[in-house]
C-alpha cells in the first residue's frame, strides 16, 4: 500500500505539473494576465509550507526509525510516506469543486463561462466599468426628433461667391414625407441610405439605430439580386443595394461604396448614386456620426452657430445624437468605387441633427445601488458625448445625487508654464438645473479666470474648485469626507492628454472619475488597465464591438452580447441586461471562499494525518491500509466534494472576502486547528497506554511480515474520525458569502452519516468490519466513550475557535483595527497639509489670480503630502491608497499639477514642500 502511494504521488505530482503548464500556455495565449495570479502564488507559498512540515516530519521519522533499529527499506519508504501524507495529492481536484459548482451554478442562471478559473477573481471585484449603448441602456433606441439645418449649399455659394448663414429649422418626427425638409429632402434621402443593414432570409438585418432610422423613413432596400434562394450569389457578384422613396415611384438611390462604422472613427459614410440624373453631381457621400466628428468633417460655413450649445442642451438630457452630413462628388463610378475614405470625407454640409432616446434599462438603478451598497465602486465607459454619459450615470446611480460632479477638459492650444496643454474644470449642472446639494464639511470657492468661453445653458458651472479639508480632520469626519467627496467625469480627447503630458496624474483620474466618455475602444483597455495598476479588481461589462479590447484585458469581462463581445470575454450572459454582474460577483465570491474552504480542509487533513502518524512512527507502527482507506476514500474525498454544493448568498456582502490564502487569519485557523487536533490525540495516544488493558504494540524484527494493527493505532484512528468530520463543518463557511449550511443538503445528510457510522465503529463495531478496518478491540467501553467526549470537546474548542478567535477576531476586529491606524497614519498627515493650506489663504487671497497661484502651489504640496503619506503608508492594503487618492483628489489637484520632473523632485518627502512653500 505504501509503495502504491508513492507512484501514485509521483504520477500526481507529473500529471500535475503538466497541466498546470498547459494551463498557463492556454491561459497566456487567450487571456494575457493570469487571473488568479496572487491566489495561485499564495496557494504555491502555502503548499511550501506544508512541504517544509514534511520535511520535518521527514527528518523525524528517519531519526526514530533509526532509533527503533528499523530495516532501510522501512526507513525509506516511511519516510517518503510522510511526504505523499502532508502535501495532499488530491489537492488541485479538489480546489476545483467551487469553481465547477459555481460554473453549474452560473449556467443555470443563463451566464455561460469559456475560463472557469476567472470564477475565483470575480470574488475579488470591486469596480466594475460599465459600457452604456446596450448594457445600461436600451439596445434598441427610440428615435425622438430630427433637427434639420438649412445652410447655403456650398457649390452655389461658391458659385455666387457669398455665404450665408446657417440655421437650425424647427424639429420634427416625420420622416416619410420629404417636402418640409431643405434641399430637397436630403437629411431624409441621407438617413435612409446611409446604414449597414443587409437582408437575410429576407428580414432586414444590422445596427439597432440603423434599423431603426431606416424604417422610420418607411423606404424600401433591394439587394441586387431581390430572390432569397439565390441571396448567397450577391457575395459573387458585387451588385449595389437599391433604396426607393415611398413618396416618389420614379426615383431610386444606389449606395455603389460603403465606408463602414467604427468606433474609434465615431462615423460611417456611403457614396450614392443617383441613376436617374444626367448630372456631374450624381454622386453624393451621405456621413453620419457623433455631433463632434461630423463637425470637424464640415464646411464651417454650412454649421450653425448654436451648434454645440444645441449639441450640449440635447446631450445634457441624456439624448444619443448623430449628426447627418453631405457632399455632392464629381466623379464616375469608376473612381467613386476606388476613391479612399479621407478624401472624400471632408468639406462636407451640415444637414442636421438626428436625436435618439436613450432609455435606461428598468434593472439598471437596482443593480447599479446594490452594487454600492457592496461598496463596489461603478464606472461608466462609453463611446458616446460627455454630457450625455453623465446624463445617464446620473439616471442609473453611477452618479450619487449627493455628490458634486465635475467635468474635467483641455484647451486646445493653450499651454502652461511647462508647455503642456492646459486642463480646465467645470461644474456640472444636473440637466433638471437643481441645485447642486451643499455639504458642510467640503466649501467651493468659485473663480472664473480658468474658465473658459461655455454658454449659460451648456450644462457648466464655471469654476476653479478649492475645496477645504475640514478641521480638524479625525478618523471620524475623514469617513465622512470621503463618503462627502465628489465625481469628475472625462472624454476620450482629455483623458489621451492627460495619459501622454500628465502620467501622474493618471492613478488618481482613474480613482475619483466615474464616467469616461468619447472612449475610443483602445482607450477603453487603457482604462482598465490602468485600474488594474493601482490594484482594483476589475469586471468589464459590455455588448458591443468597441468593448472586446477591454473585455478581453479585465480580470473579469461579461459579454451581454452572442457576438464579437462574447469571444473576447469569458462571461456570457443570455438575459441582455447587468442583473448578471452581481449574480457573478456572489458566485465568484461563494466560490472564492469554497476554494480556501476546501484547501483549508485539505491542509487540515493532511496535518490530521501527519499528526496521528508522528505519534504511530514513535512506536514503530502505522495506520493500516483500511484506516486510511476509510479516510481518504469515504470521509475526505466526499467531504471535499460536497463543501461546495453550498450555493452563493442572495445578498451581495459590503465587503469581500478575504483574497490573501497566506493571510495572518489563514494561517492562524490552519495552525491552532493543528494545535487542537495534536492535543487531542497526545491526550488519547498516551491516555491508552496507561490503561491496564493496554498491550503494547510490538514492531516487526527484520523482513518479518508486520502486523500494523495497535491498540494506540485504534484508538488514534477513532478520535481522528471525528477531527476530520469537524474540520469539515469548521471549514465549511456560511453567510455572508454563501448560504448556510442547511442550504447544503447533502452535506448535511453526509455529516449525519459519517457521525453515526463513526460512532457505530468507535462504540460497537461488528468484528467483521474491525478486521475490514484493521482495527483491535479496546476491551473497556468506558474508554470508548471517553474517545468520543474527547472528539466532541475537540469539535466544541474547534468550532469556537475558528468562529470567535478567526472570524471575528481576526477577520472583524483586527482587520478593522488595522483599517483605523491605516486611516490615523493617513490622518496624521492631512492636518499638517491642510495647516499648510489655511495658512496660506488666511495670508494672501487678496486678488482671485493669487489665489489660483497659492492653490497650485497648495496642490503640489498636497500632492507629495499625499505622496509621502503613501510612502509611510506602505504596509496598508492598497484599498488604503485609493483613499488617499480620493482624499487628496480634489478637483483642483488636476488644475496646475508640477510637471513630471519636478513631481519627481519634490517626491523626497515634507522637506522639499517646505521649500517649494
Ligand atoms: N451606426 C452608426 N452610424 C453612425 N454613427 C454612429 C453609429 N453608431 C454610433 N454612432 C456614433 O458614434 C459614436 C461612438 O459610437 P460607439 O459605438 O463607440 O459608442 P456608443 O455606442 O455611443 O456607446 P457605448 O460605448 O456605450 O456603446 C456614438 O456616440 C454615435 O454618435
Amino acid at each position: 500500500m505504501n509503495d502504491i502511494r508513492i507512484y501514485r504521488l509521483g504520477a500526481i505530482v507529473l500529471r500535475t505539473a503538466y497541466s498546470t503548464l498547459k494551463g498557463q500556455l492556454v491561459r497566456s495565449i487567450m487571456y494575457p494576465k493570469p487571473v488568479d495570479f496572487r491566489f495561485t502564488k499564495d496557494l504555491f507559498k502555502f503548499i511550501l509550507f506544508l512541504a517544509c512540515i514534511s520535511g520535518l516530519g521527514f527528518v523525524y521519522t528517519i531519526a526514530v526509525m533509526i532509533m527503533r533499529a528499523n530495516t532501510l527499506r522501512r526507513i525509506i519508504v516511511r519516510s517518503l510516506d510522510i511526504i505523499t501524507i502532508t502535501v495532499p495529492p488530491a489537492l488541485p481536484a479538489a480546489m476545483s469543486v467551487g469553481i465547477i459548482n459555481a460554473h453549474i451554478r452560473l449556467k443555470k442562471k443563463q451566464i455561460f463561462c469559456i475560463s472557469p478559473s476567472t470564477i475565483n477573481t470575480c470574488g475579488a471585484i470591486n469596480v466594475v466599468c460599465f459600457d452604456k449603448t446596450g448594457t445600461l441602456t436600451e439596445d434598441g433606441l427610440d428615435f425622438h426628433k430630427v433637427r434639420p439645418v438649412k445652410s447655403t449649399n456650398i457649390a452655389k455659394s461658391k458659385e455666387k461667391g457669398k455665404t450665408e448663414s446657417a440655421e437650425f429649422l424647427e424639429e420634427t418626427t416625420d420622416l416619410t414625407s420629404r417636402k418640409d425638409f431643405p434641399f430637397d429632402g436630403e437629411l431624409v434621402k441621407a438617413i435612409a441610405t446611409c446604414h449597414s443593414l443587409t437582408r437575410i432570409n429576407g428580414v432586414l438585418l444590422g445596427d439597432p439605430l440603423d434599423l431603426i432610422l431606416f424604417q422610420k423613413t418607411e423606404w424600401t432596400m433591394e439587394e441586387g439580386i431581390g430572390d432569397i434562394e439565390e441571396e448567397t450569389q450577391r457575395f459573387d457578384n458585387v451588385q449595389p443595394s437599391i433604396i426607393k422613396p415611398t413618396d416618389d415611384n420614379t426615383a431610386e438611390y444606389s449606395v455603389i461604396r460603403q465606408f463602414t462604422f467604427s468606433s474609434s472613427l465615431q462615423r460611417m459614410s456611403v457614396i450614392v448614386f443617383d441613376p436617374k440624373k444626367d448630372r456631374p453631381d450624381n454622386m453624393v457621400l451621405y456621413s453620419k456620426g457623433s455631433p463632434e466628428m461630423i463637425l470637424s468633417l464640415c464646411d464651417p460655413s454650412t454649421v450653425p452657430e448654436d451648434y454645440l450649445t444645441r449639441v450640449n442642451a440635447y446631450a445634457q438630457h441624456g439624448f444619443r445624437l448623430i449628426a447627418v452630413a453631405r457632399r455632392s462628388l464629381d466623379m464616375n463610378f469608376n473612381k467613386a468605387s476606388k476613391v479612399k475614405r479621407g478624401a472624400v470625407e471632408c468639406d462636407l454640409q451640415m444637414l442636421g441633427l438626428i436625436v435618439m432616446e436613450n432609455r435606461v434599462k428598468p434593472v439598471t438603478l437596482p443593480v447599479i445601488n446594490q452594487l454600492n451598497r457592496a461598496n463596489i465602486r461603478t464606472v461608466m465607459v462609453t463611446g458616446d458625448n460627455l454630457l450625455t454619459g453623465l446624463s445617464v450615470a446620473r439616471e442609473c446611480g453611477i452618479i450619487r445625487p449627493s455628490k458634486r460632479a465635475f467635468l474635467v477638459e483641455h484647451i486646445p492650444g493653450e499651454v502652461d508654464e511647462y508647455g503642456r496643454t492646459k486642463l480646465l474644470i467645470k461644474q456640472s449642472v444636473s440637466s433638471s438645473d437643481d441645485v447642486i446639494e451643499d455639504d458642510a464639511s467640503v466649501s467651493i470657492s468659485m473663480c472664473s479666470s480658468t474658465w473658459k468661453g461655455s454658454s449659460e445653458n451648456d450644462g457648466f458651472s464655471p469654476t476653479n474648485t478649492e475645496v477645504e479639508i475640514p478641521n480638524p480632520v479625525t478618523s471620524e469626519n475623514l469617513s465622512h469626507l470621503i463618503a462627502s467627496s465628489y465625481h469628475l467625469a472625462i472624454s476620450g480627447p482629455t483623458f489621451a492628454v492627460i495619459v501622454h503630458e500628465y502620467p501622474e496624474l493618471v492613478d488618481k483620474l482613474c480613482c475619483v472619475c466615474d464616467v469616461f466618455a468619447r472612449m475610443a475602444p483602445d482607450q477603453k483597455q487603457l482604462l482598465v488597465e490602468q485600474l488594474q495598476q493601482i490594484d482594483y479588481t476589475v469586471a468589464m461589462c459590455g455588448d458591443g464591438a468597441n468593448d472586446c479590447a477591454a473585455l478581453k484585458a479585465a480580470h473579469a469581462g461579461i459579454s451581454l452580447s452572442d457576438a464579437e463581445a462574447s469571444i473576447a470575454a469569458p462571461f456570457t450572459s443570455k438575459v441582455p441586461d447587468i442583473r448578471c454582474v452581481p449574480t457573478v460577483i456572489s458566485e465568484g465570491r461563494a466560490a472564492l471562499v469554497t476554494s480556501f474552504g476546501i484547501f483549508k480542509y485539505m491542509a487540515g487533513y493532511s496535518l490530521t494525518q501527519f499528526v496521528t502518524v508522528m505519534h504511530l512512527y514513535w512506536i514503530s507502527n502505522i495506520l493500516t491500509d483500511g484506516q486510511f482507506m476509510f479516510i481518504d476514500v469515504f470521509l475526505i474525498t466526499a467531504f471535499a466534494l460536497l463543501l461546495g454544493n453550498t450555493p452563493a448568498s442572495h445578498r451581495l456582502a459590503h465587503t469581500s472576502p478575504p483574497t490573501r490564502l497566506l493571510s495572518i487569519a489563514s494561517m492562524t485557523s490552519v495552525i491552532g486547528q493543528l494545535i487542537i487536533i495534536g492535543v487531542t490525540q497526545s491526550i488519547v495516544f498516551f491516555s491508552t497506554s496507561k490503561q491496564s488493558w493496554f498491550i503494547p504494540y510490538k514492531p516487526p524484527v527484520d523482513d518479518e511480515v508486520e502486523d500494523k494493527r495497535s491498540m494506540q493505532g485504534t484508538a488514534l484512528f477513532s478520535v481522528s474520525m471525528f477531527q476530520y468530520i469537524t474540520l469539515a463543518l469548521v471549514y465549511s463557511k456560511g453567510p455572508p458569502y454563501r448560504g448556510n449550511l442547511w442550504s447544503n443538503k447533502p452535506l448535511c445528510v453526509l455529516t449525519t452519516f459519517t457521525t453515526l457510522f463513526c460512532l457505530y465503529i468507535v462504540l460497537w463495531p461488528a468484528d467483521e468490519l474491525r478486521t475490514l478496518l484493521g482495527n483491535v478491540e479496546i476491551p473497556d467501553m468506558r474508554f470508548r466513550i471517553f474517545i468520543v467526549a474527547l472528539a466532541a470537546v475537540n469539535a466544541g474548542f474547534s468550532y469556537a475557535f475558528e468562529t470567535f478567535f478567526v472570524d471575528y477576531f481576526l477577520l472583524g476586529y483586527w482587520e478593522r483595527y488595522k483599517k483605523k491606524r491605516s486611516i490615523e497614519a493617513i490622518v496624521d498627515y492631512i492636518p499638517s497639509n491642510d495647516h499648510i493650506r489655511r495658512e496660506s489663504t488666511n495670508g494672501i487671497t487678496s486678488s482671485r489670480t493669487e489665489t489660483t497661484l497659492l492653490s497650485n502651489e497648495n496642490q503640489q504640496l498636497h500632492m507629495t503630502t499625499t505622496k509621502t503619506a503613501k510612502t509611510e503608508t506602505q504596509q496598508s492594503s492598497s484599498l488604503f491608497e485609493r483613499i488617499i487618492s480620493r482624499i487628496g483628489a480634489e478637483p483642483t489637484w488636476i488644475m496646475s499639477p508640477p510637471p513630471p520632473q519636478s513631481s519627481r523632485e519634490s517626491s523626497d518627502g515634507l522637506e522639499s514642500l517646505d521649500r517649494t512653500f
